[in-house]
């Protein structure tokens, strides 16, 4: 398929995600199959764009002065890949294969300069207008900044796994695919992608199969690495998911001590017995819900460690999901806070006394992360927030200090600060 085709295409998925409200990868699946001419390499490219114009799609929109996928996918190729406009318009016209050529009037807006002068913030920032409120609590007048480097796009990062080497190794075994070692994480490795915003196949790697490294954003390894789980302790991963963070933690005590993975969800922790044996990971058992028994209850007061890695809207990972950040509603986030008070209040009873309560989500918005802590502290006295420095400084990571949070209680990372995801953590210890 020509560059052309592919934006024909994003024009397509674009127009099946607006009129049939399905979400992105749903619709670019659908198109695959449909489309079955195209290879892999072509799907990849089309869904890049498609994310590419998502992102950007208030600035777009403001830019192009019209918000349909066509000028979606025509404002992508030129404002965020800089391409030449009467390049594009040639390549459009040339084939049946191909977009309408630009009329004079997106000719105009493609070439008048990229002014987002006199834009509202959530039009700079490229975040739905409802947010506004919320992200000005977060960020103040720095909202539109911090928009703008969550509608930018995420690098691939590998953590490397300490069960099966070191830094070294992984650089080594992946040097074709020039790894850089991330700035935060000493675990992280960040590959480079293509210009069009394509990552390289890692799960095919050796290094990927044989468990040396795991996909993860740097923000959920320093998550991980701030509730510095310990060897030979007893640790609670409330909220295990597929165990991104359990296998991060795992690597922290050396196969030691023991990791009981819990999620409300038991198809969800599905994935993660294949992903331990393959990280080597063997120090953890499934607590996996039966019914509406009670399956952590032996664990009353046991738990050196509780992380609680909690539901949330994922408005700190617009830039993996940008589709999720047009369709999230303030019904989902009053939901969420919900789910976090409870999920709270269903971690506090099983630390131990003297231990500790990672708090963590993967949401910018203070109120999922700095309210919701103030809530659980007002319930639970016998808790206390462990300043942020301090946090860092005793998991070894005294760069990350540098991300505390405005009252200095909690980290939080941003892509626009830390080149992160965007990560609270909160440490809380009980008395
Ligand atoms: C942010 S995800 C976890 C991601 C995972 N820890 C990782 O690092 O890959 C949050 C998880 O919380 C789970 N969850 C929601 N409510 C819960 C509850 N009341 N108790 C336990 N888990 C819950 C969801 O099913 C979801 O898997």
């Amino acid at each position: 398929m020509t560059p052309a085709a592919h934006a024909l295409a994003a024009i397509e998925v674009l127009s099946e995600i607006e009129s049939r409200h399905r979400p992105a990868p749903q619709a670019l699946k659908d198109w695959g199959g449909s489309h079955r001419f195209a290879g892999s390499g072509d799907r990849a490219r089309i869904a890049s764009l498609v994310y590419d114009a998502l992102r950007s799609r208030a600035s777009i929109a403001w830019r192009m002065g019209a918000e349909t996928p066509r000028a979606l996918v025509l404002g992508a190729l030129v404002f965020t890949r800089s391409a030449d406009a009467t390049a594009l318009a040639a390549a459009f016209g040339s084939s049946p294969h191909a977009p309408e050529p630009p009329s004079d009037a997106e000719r105009s807006a493609m070439t008048s300069g990229d002014s987002l002068e006199g834009a509202p913030a959530h039009v700079r920032g490229d975040y739905p207008e409802w947010l506004d409120v919320p992200l000005a609590r977060a960020f103040g007048d720095e909202r539109a900044e911090e928009g703008e480097a969550l509608a930018r796009r995420a690098p691939l990062d590998l953590r490397v796994n300490a069960l099966k080497g070191d830094r070294a190794k992984a650089e080594r075994s992946l040097a074709h695919l020039k790894p850089i070692p991330t700035p935060l994480s000493p675990w992280g490795l960040r590959i480079p992608l293509s210009d069009d915003g394509r990552g390289p196949p890692v799960q095919a790697e050796p290094a990927y199969l044989k468990g040396l490294v795991e996909v993860q954003d740097e923000g959920s390894q320093i998550a991980a690495l701030i509730a510095a789980a310990a060897p030979g302790e007893q640790v609670v991963d409330l909220c295990a998911g597929a165990g991104g963070k359990t296998l991060a933690l795992a690597a922290g005590m050396r196969n030691t001590g023991q990791i009981y993975a819990h999620d409300s969800d038991v198809r969800r922790l599905a994935p993660l017995n294949e992903r331990a044996t393959r990280a080597g990971v063997r120090n953890f058992q499934f607590r996996s819900p039966r019914g509406g028994a009670d399956v952590l209850s032996d664990l009353v007061e046991r738990a050196d460690l509780v992380l609680v890695d909690a539901p949330c809207t994922g408005a700190g990972t617009w830039r993996r999901n940008p589709d999720a950040k047009w369709r999230m509603r303030p019904s989902a986030l009053e939901q969420r806070m919900v789910e976090q008070d409870a999920v709270l209040e269903a971690g506090a009873p099983l630390v131990k006394p003297g231990g500790r309560l990672v708090y963590v989500t993967c949401s910018v918005l203070s109120e999922e992360n700095e309210d919701r802590i103030a809530a659980f502290l007002s319930r639970h006295p016998e808790f206390r927030s462990v300043p942020a420095v301090e946090a860092a400084v005793s998991a070894g990571l005294p760069a990350v200090a540098a991300h505390a949070n405005g009252a200095g209680d909690a980290l939080l990372l941003t892509p626009r600060r830390s080149g992160t995801d965007g990560f609270f953590v909160a440490t809380l210890s009980r008395s």
